[in-house]
């Protein structure tokens, strides 16, 4: 099946799948960067993947399918990064909360228990890690990559209960993640990038300045549409025949 020169009895390496879950309200230019970043350090497609409407707690400033329609346009021509849906299509299924231990569970039934699977994190996320639903399960059963940012240190300011539950599966070695299906925790070591998807919403309603810091043709789709509280274009009258 394979060809090559693979020492016998080696772990060969494995098709990796990256999922990089956000609620991308709105997707600006640090999600792109780390993805970019994250597509060079692993050399695989990195799949964006934008989370339901939430139905028990506060819904984001867009719609869902305003956000993911901007994640369309936001990777437009970049190879190695593409949108899935999953967490849309399974909440238009059921109006449960969508968690990450779902998704897991829903891409291991589709790929098998032996695929390596990465999800990607910011930094501040995995402060928060251990509120998420079945953490233990999520780490172990699959690879998490988180991308440093500003304001969230890693190393030994972690949460303590974090740092419990990541201890021992840090590793800076991407190939790591091909020949296990879970388990390690990849420091992605980038730029920081400022960029917050709560500032830009906060610029964009008090008329300050923000287009800079999204791709063009997602500040054009935030304008069209009046995301946010921008002033939606207002198409001068067709002339007089
Ligand atoms: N500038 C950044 N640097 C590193 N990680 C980031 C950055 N922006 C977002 N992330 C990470 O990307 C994931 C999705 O982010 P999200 O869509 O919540 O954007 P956000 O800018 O954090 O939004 P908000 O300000 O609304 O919380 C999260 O894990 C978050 O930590
Ligand atoms: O499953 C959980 O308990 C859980 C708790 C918090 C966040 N998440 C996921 O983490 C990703 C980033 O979340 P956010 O809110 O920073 O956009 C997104 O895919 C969320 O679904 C998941």
């Amino acid at each position: 099946m394979f060809s090559g020169s693979a020492q016998p009895g080696a772990a060969l390496p494995k098709r990796l799948r990256v999922f990089y879950g956000g609620t991308f309200d709105p997707v600006h230019n640090g999600h792109l960067a780390i993805a970019r970043a994250v597509r060079e350090a692993l050399g695989t497609t990195v799949w964006l993947m934008p989370a339901a409407d939430p139905p028990h707690r506060e819904a984001p400033g867009a719609k869902a399918e305003d956000r993911a329609a901007m994640l369309d346009l936001a990777i437009e021509g970049q190879a190695g990064l593409r949108v899935d849906r999953r967490e849309l299509e399974r909440s238009a299924r059921s109006d449960a909360p969508s968690y990450t231990v779902d998704t897991l569970r829903e891409l291991r039934a589709k790929f098998g228990e032996d695929a390596p699977i990465a999800f990607v994190i910011g930094a501040d996320s995995l402060h928060g890690f251990a509120g998420w639903r079945e953490p233990e399960a999520l780490l172990a059963g699959a690879h998490w990559v988180v991308a440093e940012r500003p304001g969230s240190a890693l190393d030994e300011h972690l949460p303590p209960p974090v740092a419990r539950l990541v201890a021992g599966r840090w590793t800076l070695d991407a190939h790591a993640l091909r020949t296990t299906p879970g388990g390690k925790v990849l420091r992605l070591r980038q730029p920081l990038h400022p960029e917050s998807a709560t500032q830009i919403r906060r610029r964009i309603a008090a008329g300050e300045t923000w287009h800079h810091l999204l791709p063009p043709a997602v500040a054009r789709c935030i304008v069209e549409r009046g995301l946010y509280g921008a002033t939606p274009i207002v198409l001068p009258p067709a002339p007089p025949r």
